[in-house]
């Protein structure tokens, strides 16, 4: 039985606009961003974004076919890690570090459900930049029911509970003129076992 609402929690302006700033210049600067290959439907294309995959070292993460062995913490980003973990009285060891440097970047519809992050998990989803629209449907086909925020310079999107199983994400591509946006996705993956990979259809561009 699906929620008719999504198990998540949206915080506009978590950060001030000044730490805000400072993170999104040194995210833009300091990051070794890659634009990874994955593959879909058995041909391999590039991803419509960048991204960098961070944290404790054996946080190995397997995302599309591809293990993606996590860069060690930065200072700042470890920073801001610990005091997520506060304010969402859980624990991260890792994160997923998106770059959408235009409105032709974008995520495919997916859920946050490998197997090594658990049944429940919680992920914090930290926005930096442009405002982009994050988009949920039910995995459910037929169900109309969507809900969307608009993540801007420093809001917070935690995603919790059921979240993954019933509803999936994305970030559609805009025809809008939009600037660079980052987006800091942090996990905790229970354990370094690798999953079977999430379905090849993640990558569908979102409606
Ligand atoms: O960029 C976003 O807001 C979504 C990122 C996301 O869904 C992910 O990293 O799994
Ligand atoms: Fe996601």
């Amino acid at each position: 039985m699906v929620n008719s609402v999504p198990d998540c929690d949206f915080t506009a302006d978590y950060l001030t606009a000044t730490e805000a700033d400072n993170l999104l210049a040194h995210c833009l600067t300091a990051l070794p961003w890659q634009q990874e290959d994955i593959l879909l439907f058995g041909r391999t294309v590039a991803q419509p974004r960048l991204q960098v995959w961070m944290g404790e070292p054996d946080a190995v993460y397997r995302y599309s076919g591809t293990d993606f062995v996590p860069v060690p913490w930065d200072a700042q980003i470890r920073a801001l890690c610990t005091r997520l973990a506060r304010d969402c009285g859980t624990r991260f060891n890792s994160v997923l570090c998106n770059l959408y440097q235009h409105g032709q970047h974008s995520m495919g519809w997916h859920a946050d459900d490998e197997p090594e992050l658990g049944p429940e998990p919680v992920i914090a989803s930290l926005s930096l930049g442009h405002a982009r629209r994050f988009v949920l449907r039910p995995r459910a086909k037929g169900n109309p029911d969507r809900h969307e925020w608009s993540l801007g310079h420093g809001d917070l999107l935690v995603m919790r509970g059921q979240t993954q199983q019933h509803w999936l994400h994305g970030i559609p591509k805009t025809r809008r003129a939009v600037g660079p946006r980052v987006n800091l996705t942090f996990r905790r993956l229970l354990g370094a076992e690798v999953s079977a990979g999430r379905a090849e259809s993640a990558e569908i561009d979102v409606g």
